[in-house]
């Protein structure tokens, strides 16, 4: 597996699979690889010639006050990771590298991105828009995996994709879980040992939750999870999904997602279900 630092020697390398029409398959991260990653890295692999996973902690979709600077780096262990996993190219540029140039053209993303994680993160999923369009742009691959744990991000990038008619493929990866129940997060390392073992439940909740969903609460379920885990509910919701609506009698998949407060992590958990299964 190579290590590549420079869009230039990215696409030198990824020329000849360009001009033979192979696939090309592109996973997004900000590194600090766990098993969620890797099975997102192992449909890829299984799925096309060449895979790329890119490795960058993206500055501009972190808020003034986020953890842009302590989020969890360590380029060696995810090189070795990666290359387990069969990657072919570990695309980790610099900030300068894929921000050259100030004050050019953002995004600004529609509705669904000011809610759930949005509402609580101003700009976050602009700044994810934007990453994810330059890696678009750059690796042009044939398909690009996202994990369903961030659904809200999966759901905007499907807009994203379908409204500028970008000729790539969006492939959904189910979320992985600890054996306990809590979706591996690279985040997950901030937990103390008491919130890591009260952290389960949050997705516990959300299993009662949907069992109970003809009956639910969004004033009970704030109750119900703080109870459970001993965080602080950043938000609990069930909308339509992938489009991110207050449900209506038609719809028939929804989301039930929450975000949820420890002394120094928040954590993201949902499910994705039809209704009346
Ligand atoms: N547990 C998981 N199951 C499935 N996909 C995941 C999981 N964790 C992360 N991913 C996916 O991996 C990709 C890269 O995510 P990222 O590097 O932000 O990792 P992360 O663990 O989600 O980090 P954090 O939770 O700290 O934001 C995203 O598409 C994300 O949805
Ligand atoms: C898609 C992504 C790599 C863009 O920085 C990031 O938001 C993530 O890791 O989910
Ligand atoms: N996995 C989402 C990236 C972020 O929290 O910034």
């Amino acid at each position: 597996m190579k290590v590549i630092t420079t869009i230039q020697e990215l696409q030198k390398e990824l020329a000849p699979y360009y001009l033979a029409n192979h696939t090309i398959g592109l996973v997004p991260t900000m590194g600090y690889l766990h098993e969620g990653h890797q099975i997102l890295a192992k449909a890829a692999v299984a799925e096309n010639d060449v895979v790329v996973m890119s490795d960058f902690v993206n500055p501009t979709q972190f808020g003034p006050n986020e953890d842009y600077e302590a989020y969890p780096r360590d380029l060696e262990r995810d090189a070795r990771i990666a290359d387990e996993v069969g990657v072919a190219i570990l695309f980790a540029p610099s900030v300068e590298e894929m921000y050259p140039h100030q004050g050019g053209v953002t995004f600004e993303a529609g509705p669904a991105s000011k809610i759930l994680c949005g509402a609580s993160r101003p700009g976050h999923f602009n700044g994810v828009l934007q990453i994810v369009t330059k890696l678009f742009q750059i690796v042009r691959p044939t398909n690009a995996y996202f994990g369903k744990k961030d659904a809200q991000q999966l759901a905007l990038i499907e807009m994203l994709v379908r409204d500028y008619n970008m000729p790539v493929t969006i492939r959904p990866i189910a979320i992985v879980r600890e054996e306990d129940g809590l979706a591996k997060s690279s985040r997950n390392v901030f937990l103390s040992e008491t919130e890591r073992q009260l952290a389960p439940n949050l997705y516990e909740t959300l299993q009662v939750l949907q069992q109970n969903i003809a009956s639910f609460n969004q004033k009970k379920a704030i109750e119900q999870i703080e109870a459970a885990t001993k965080g602080r509910v950043d938000y609990i919701e069930l909308l339509s999904y992938p489009d991110l609506q207050p449900v209506t009698s038609e719809d028939t998949q929804v989301i039930l997602a929450a975000a949820l407060y420890y002394e120094n992590v928040r954590l993201i958990d949902n499910i994705i279900f039809k209704v009346g299964e």
